[in-house]
């Protein structure tokens, strides 16, 4: 749509070059002119990626420089590097700056420029609240804010009320009880940890102005309408790396700043009838719950913990016996297995908006419609499988981050109101392993037959008659073993860092192969004692565990037996999905 109120022509310079610059409807571009009047290159920006405009020459990187002349005016946007890791390239600050004829040519260009914003940028943020976990990835939350991400909220005339969080939980308390009249988004500087607190803060909010119980699972839940941003200051990142495609503090900042919206999918987990959680990413059982409740028992490793964890459970090469029902998605419109990818613009997920969860008013009837439509299709068909599973994982997009681009389901989407459950069931240690080496190249890891996957709208997990029970004896064991492990291979580390020629004759990982070596031995005892028939068990490992735990977005949930399901669209976030860096 044109408007005409905003047209604007006329002649610029940048440095010693002669343009013909043009504000039309939602572009403002530049022709460069040579002496013959022949035009050239043309640069072209949408007005809805204006970052802001200024009088003079002005620069704030590396920093803040004004030179007020009264000809100039500078021009800041969206810049698309021609460089990027994965398929998406970074954003970054393009400034040009244009010498006008007159001052009156100049006050009119940023006049028109100025309205052309308003008019085509009406959802940009103007008050935004932010939290820091000072505390997160390589702790540099505060740092990561002040130098890069401030400086641009200034610049886009964006005022922020910012809390530096001193304890966990407290960001999602503040969004629960304080007064947000006037903020238009929350920020979180930080990792997936700080961005659960935003969500659990922002959906619980919004349930308790509208009076709706999220205890209740077959309740339709009041889509929220605050934004939430995430700049990136974790460890893994793994949220903001999904719905963007990289993980850069600027990209998600002039994401923010243009007011970007991407709605997204939220999985509800209940345990009978409370809530346990909230995730976007992923609840998974067996290996990655397993690896979770490893890597808490060596917090003290920092990062590495989790590659440490990932190995010893895998050795392990346990799997689980339970059952899993789930509810189908359409299988029309979309499957986990149709080599797709959710993009930005994706049709999947935009088509789906209206026929799933269409943004309502409780008082209309198309609310009422709704709501019976949603509780109709908990009674739909539930598929049941039994089994022994390596894992079980059910997430509601691809799960992707820096070390697995593709994720953990590459045709996921963030916005269709459906998630992706998939079962490995028991396999060999090599054919496991295959399946998680896949992850991180481009090999098809369903493509395998121990591997199902399935799109669905609602799961629910319980444990065979019996499981679960007589557990709690042998845990208490195991769990005293654990820890004595756990010291003894924190006192070597501890002496290997204060003098790392230790490492000659103090080997670290030899030295846990002993103690692996001697839990075996007396794993061998135990396992004479176990009723339950044995199967395959790793070096690490003393006896067979019948029940794993769940990681619910790097939670361990206290409940086994769960269920789950997706509310589509029910937060929305500054982004617009992953751009995808091969079109023009
Ligand atoms: N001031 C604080 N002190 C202690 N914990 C905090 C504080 N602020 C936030 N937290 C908690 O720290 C946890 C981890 O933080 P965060 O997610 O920011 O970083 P991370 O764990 O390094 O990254 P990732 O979650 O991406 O792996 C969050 O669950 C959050 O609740």
């Amino acid at each position: 749509m044109e408007t005409d109120s905003v047209r604007v022509e006329s002649s610029l310079w940048i440095g010693n070059k002669r343009y013909r610059a043009f504000l039309s409807g939602w572009y403002f571009s530049w022709t460069e002119i040579d002496e013959r009047n022949r035009e050239k290159k043309t640069i072209s920006v949408p007005v809805s990626e204006v970052i802001g405009v200024k009088e003079g020459r002005v620069e704030i990187q590396p920093q803040k420089k004004v030179e007020d002349t009264d000809l100039d005016f500078t021009l800041f946007y969206v810049k698309r590097n021609s460089k990027g890791k994965g398929i998406r390239v970074p954003w970054s600050l393009g400034r040009t700056q244009f010498c006008c004829p007159s001052r009156g040519v100049r006050d009119q260009w940023i006049t028109q420029l100025r309205t052309a914003l308003k008019t085509h940028s009406p959802s940009r943020p103007h008050r935004l609240l932010v939290f820091i976990n000072p505390f997160g990835g390589k702790k540099r939350g505060k740092q990561i804010f002040h130098s890069l991400v401030a400086p641009l909220f200034e610049l886009a005339g964006i005022s922020s009320h910012v809390v530096v969080t001193e304890r966990a939980n407290q960001a999602r308390d503040y969004i629960l009880k304080k007064d947000l009249t006037g903020f238009d988004g929350v920020i979180c500087v930080g990792g997936d940890g700080m961005f659960s607190e935003l969500l659990h803060g922002v959906i619980g909010r919004t349930q308790q102005e509208a009076g709706v119980s999220e205890h209740d699972p077959t309740v339709m839940l009041q889509p929220c309408d605050l934004h939430i941003g995430i700049i990136p200051a974790g460890s893994t990142d793994c949220v903001c790396f999904t719905t963007m495609g990289i993980n850069d503090p600027v990209t998600s900042t002039l994401h923010i700043i243009i007011g970007d919206s991407q709605p997204l999918d939220v999985c509800s987990v209940h345990y009978q009838s409370t809530l346990v959680r909230y995730f976007v990413s992923m609840v998974g059982y067996g290996f990655y719950g397993d690896v979770l409740a490893e890597s808490e028992r060596h917090r003290w490793m920092g990062p590495l913990r989790y590659d440490y964890s990932g190995c010893m459970v895998y050795l392990c090469n346990r799997s689980y016996p339970g059952q899993v029902q789930y509810l189908p998605a359409d299988s029309h419109i979309s499957s986990p297995r149709d080599n797709t990818r959710c993009l930005s613009g994706c049709r999947v997920c935009s088509e789906s908006k209206e026929r799933l969860f269409p943004h309502f008013n409780s008082s209309s009837s198309l609310y009422s419609a709704n709501v019976s439509q949603y509780s109709s299709e908990l009674e739909g068909e539930w598929v049941t499988i039994e089994g022994r599973f390596k894992c079980i994982s059910l997430t509601c997009m691809s799960s992707s981050c820096p070390r697995s681009p593709k994720g953990l389901s590459p045709s996921a989407h963030l916005a269709d109101g459906t998630a992706d459950l998939i079962l490995v069931r028991e396999a060999n240690p090599l054919g496991f392993l295959t399946y998680l080496h896949r992850h991180t190249n481009t090999q098809d890891q369903f493509d395998l037959p121990f591997v199902e996957v399935y799109r669905v709208k609602a799961v629910r997990f319980s444990l065979p008659p019996g499981e679960g029970e007589e557990e709690e004896e042998e845990e208490e064991e195991e769990e005293e073993e654990y820890e004595g492990a756990d010291r003894e291979i924190q006192a070597s580390t501890e002496s290997v860092l204060e003098d790392p020629e230790k490492l000659c004759c103090s080997n670290i990982a030899g030295h846990s192969q002993q103690h692996l070596a001697e839990r075996k031995e007396r794993g061998n005892v135990a396992m004479s004692r176990v009723k339950r028939p044995g199967f395959v068990c790793g070096p690490c490992c003393t006896k067979p565990r019948s029940v794993s735990v769940w990681n619910c977005d790097g939670e361990i949930l206290p409940h086994t037996e769960i269920s789950c399901r997706v509310h589509g669209q029910l937060v929305r976030l500054f982004a617009r999905g992953i751009e995808d860096s091969t079109k023009p």
